[in-house]
């Protein structure tokens, strides 16, 4: 899906007046079948930018194109058309504790579904074949007829990104998928989320805590801080500086949580007093 936006700005509907808008004035192109990370301090306006292109929220100001067409202009009937093409996955995937994984991950299929087909998935799912496969991409095949309530912080995340490999859509926006995974489980979800949209020709935009991340396995990275676009880079010209510069202020962000190994021999280092602490 071709993304384009100009001169835009948005703002929540509950935010209070006199705040600042989250999204001032962004331009932004991103290509058909492109794959990107967007990175910035917390507050910066990231989430808002996905739930922008995910039509959840309308801009307030400017254009938004998507495959040309302006979402927000469109009759009902078509913007849902267009909402079922997308695809949003919150950094909190909304699993419904009781429910079996394989119900959840089909889920992902419901915005293509009619109210009776989705209904009868329900009770009753089918294609548990493609269910398996999209679980076992993020090791997860054992999982399939567990109880979402079972699964643990990142395994749940992991069935949210399941989710998008049964997603009819042409375009994935992923927020924070990797807030719950250890490195190892980060680097594979991401390698499985970017082969996968590129063999679908799916656009990908994630956002990232993880800068290292987006830097080494993102070929182009979007720099946000106070609604606005920073830097839009391909990661190889991300200098440290333009990094400092995002992250000013914020500078435990950009550097975000020191490995264990390297954590334990600093609190050996340190008087119990500021062990405690
Ligand atoms: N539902 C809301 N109502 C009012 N203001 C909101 C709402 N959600 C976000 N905001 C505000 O919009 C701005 C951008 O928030 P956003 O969640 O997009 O930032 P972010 O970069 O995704 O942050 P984080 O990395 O912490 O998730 C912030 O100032 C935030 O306080």
């Amino acid at each position: 899906m071709r993304l384009e936006l100009d001169q835009l700005s948005a703002r929540h509907p509950q935010a209070r007046s006199g705040q600042a808008a989250a999204l001032q004035s962004i331009d932004l192109r991103i290509a058909p079948g492109e794959q990107l990370a967007v990175i910035g301090p917390s507050g910066a306006g990231k989430t808002t930018l996905l739930q922008l292109l995910g039509c959840a929220l309308p801009p307030a100001s400017g254009r938004l194109r998507l495959d040309g067409q302006q979402p927000w202009t469109l009759p009902a009937a078509q913007l849902r058309q267009l909402r079922a093409s997308l695809f949003l996955a919150p950094q909190v995937p909304p699993l419904p504790p009781r429910q079996r994984v394989v119900t959840s991950v089909l889920a992902g299929r419901l915005p293509a579904m009619g109210l009776i087909e989705s209904l009868l998935a329900l009770f009753k799912p089918r294609d548990i074949p493609a269910v398996f496969e999209a679980l076992e991409c993020f090791d997860l095949g054992d999982k399939l007829f567990q109880r979402v309530d079972r699964l643990s912080g990142g395994e749940r995340q992991r069935v949210g990104l399941a989710r998008a490999l049964l997603a009819p859509a042409r375009l994935w926006l992923l927020d924070e998928p990797l807030s719950s995974l250890d490195p190892e489980r980060s680097r594979q979800a991401i390698a499985v989320l970017r082969e996968q949209a590129a063999a679908r020709g799916v656009t990908l935009v994630t956002t990232l805590h993880q800068v290292e991340v987006a830097l080494q396995q993102f070929p182009r990275v979007i720099g946000m801080r106070d609604g606005r676009l920073m830097f839009d880079l391909p990661s190889e010209q991300v200098s440290p500086e333009r990094l400092a510069q995002l992250y000013r202020h914020h500078e435990q962000e950009l550097h975000g949580a020191a490995p264990v190994d390297e954590l334990v021999p600093l609190a050996q280092a340190m008087p119990v007093v500021m062990q405690c602490r």
